[in-house]
């Protein structure tokens, strides 16, 4: 077990992680972060919702001296939700240490950025594209950064982003600390690790299998057209808290946000098309739970870590196991349960066996929830609502009328009617049509993820014990990481040598989500 004060940390950092409320390091934290502050460079890998952004933000933290009046640190993130959320747990860690950091992302106004950029922040966390283009206007200057973190650094790559990146590094000096990290190292990362790393430690923390284990995966098989009715008694049979609900494009999203609502569900769409004000307010609206269902594209696959998420549902199958792993890896989160619910048209079944075997876990088959299941599971909660009302008994203005209604119809006949409305189930015969997706196609075939980047600390790593929470399973115990050391030469060079697709990679026009 490591707690934070093993590390040697300033009283105002370990003050702001108690006020957090994490009690031990995860094994990600125990592992990088003496290693972070002694300057190495580094690439992190853990499952998702292992807390890696603490990971590197602590040492960060830590390393900035409060007086600098200059930005000496620039954390790169994929999806500007992410940048957001980086710079919030940035500044809950910061907070007593007075570290002044910034979210800068597109979408945004700029010549606000502008104006908070002159309030010298140490810390700048942004989007590539975004970044580049203060840079240009020279409202943000690199000279003095001495560390630069790639949060979810493969997506960045996937997205498009790497001609963006290395022009953003090329004017970073080189006696600087650089760090990559994220759940899944796929090859094209060896390109960018050699370009900009030098001589980077490997922390990997992921055991034989990359999902999160605190995730319970399922999968329907059904017909394209039965997926609507399908979500709609997934969500009535399981009744989750939150609910992610991943669709493939943005007009996917856009038709099944809104169908939902009209069934009576509370549900916002998210994808890159809206406007940066409608992003805000759909996140907002998920995290403080006046929407139960967030629907979205891939832009919310990586990082997010909302909590209450007890459900991701692919509505679409996702194009790869990198995707399959971070979309259901927003739940499931700091040893939290959770579970993943994956529709499957019967020509994608290869493709998700083929996810199954690249992510070596298994994925259970489920049959199509029943209507009569649906319909308990809404009972039961309406009905759970209902008594809670009952006890709270604050119901007075409505004994008037309950007093008429009762003296001209059956008592049974009321509830039932109630009963009706509360579930929606009166919204039911709404019809709801969708555009159909093609499926997936299954893709040349692949080995499955590898421990590609390794501890070097010489296989003396003992960081097992991990959350005080309840982490479970051997995954997190110490002999998840045993041996990360052994082999790492060979299986490294297989699996980057592997694809020659390599360099194809880096030329897609990046996905657009
Ligand atoms: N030591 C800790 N103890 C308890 N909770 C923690 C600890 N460290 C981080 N957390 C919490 O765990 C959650 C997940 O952390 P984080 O978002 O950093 O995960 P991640 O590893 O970056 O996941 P992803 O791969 O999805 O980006 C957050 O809510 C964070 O506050
Ligand atoms: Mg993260």
């Amino acid at each position: 077990m490591t707690t934070f004060n093993d590390f040697k940390l300033e009283r105002s950092v370990i003050q702001a992680i108690q006020d957090l409320g994490f009690e031990e390091a995860t094994p990600i934290q125990s592992q990088t972060i003496p290693e972070a502050l002694s300057g190495t460079d580094l690439i992190g890998q853990a499952q998702t919702g292992t807390g890696k952004t603490a990971a590197f933000s602590i040492p960060l933290i830590q390393k900035i001296e409060k007086e600098e009046q200059k930005i000496v640190s620039l954390i790169m993130a994929p999806t500007r939700e992410l940048a957001i959320q980086v710079a919030e747990e940035i500044n809950k860690l910061s907070k007593f240490k007075g570290i002044r950091s910034l979210p800068i992302y597109g979408g945004q106004d700029i010549v606000k950025q502008i104006r908070a950029l002159k309030k010298k922040p140490q810390i700048i966390i942004g989007t590539p594209g975004r970044l580049l283009d203060h840079i240009r206007r020279k409202t943000i200057k690199l000279n003095d950064v001495h560390t630069v973190i790639l949060d979810e650094a493969d997506e960045m790559l996937d997205m498009g982003f790497m001609d963006d990146i290395q022009s953003i590094l090329k004017l970073v000096p080189e006696e600087r600390q650089t760090m990559l990290f994220s759940a899944t190292m796929p090859p094209n990362i060896k390109k960018l690790a050699q370009q900009f790393l030098t001589d980077p430690k490997h922390i990997s923390v992921a055991p034989k299998k990359v999902s999160s284990p605190n995730i319970s995966q399922y999968y329907i098989e059904l017909h394209e057209r039965q997926k609507f009715e399908a979500l709609g008694r997934l969500l009535d049979m399981e009744s989750p808290d939150l609910a992610i609900v991943f669709g493939r494009t943005k007009r996917r999203v856009d038709e099944l946000s809104e169908a939902l609502k009209k069934r009576g569900y509370p549900a916002d769409g998210l994808h890159g098309d809206l406007t940066q004000n409608q992003r805000d307010q759909v996140m907002r609206k998920f995290r403080d739970g006046s929407i139960d269902v967030l629907v979205a594209t891939d832009v919310a696959a990586r990082g997010l870590d909302v909590s209450g998420v007890s459900h991701v549902i692919n509505f679409d199958l996702p194009q790869d196991p990198e995707s399959y792993v971070h979309r259901i890896g927003r739940t499931g989160r700091a040893g939290k349960e959770g579970s993943a619910w994956t529709f499957v048209t019967p020509r994608e079944t290869d493709h998700l066996h083929f996810i199954e075997k690249v992510t070596r876990h298994k994925i259970f088959k489920k049959p199509l929830p029943s209507f009569s299941e649906a319909l308990e599971g809404k009972q039961k909660i309406m009905a759970e609502r209902l008594l809670n009302v009952i006890q709270s008994k604050e119901f007075t203005q409505y004994k008037g009328i309950s007093i008429q209604l009762l003296e001209e119809y059956d008592s049974v006949d009321i509830l039932a009617a109630a009963f009706k409305l509360l579930t929606g189930d009166d919204k039911q015969e709404v019809r709801i049509q969708l555009t159909p997706e093609e499926p997936i196609r299954g893709k040349k075939k692949r080995q499955p993820f590898r421990r590609r980047v390794t501890s070097s600390n010489n296989g003396s790593s003992k960081s097992g014990g991990g959350y005080k929470s309840n982490y479970k399973g051997n995954s997190y115990k110490g002999s998840g990481y045993k041996g990360s050391n052994s082999n790492s030469k060979s299986s490294r060079t297989n699996r980057f040598n592997e694809g020659k697709g390599e360099k194809k990679q880096y030329q897609k026009a990046g996905r657009h989500i």
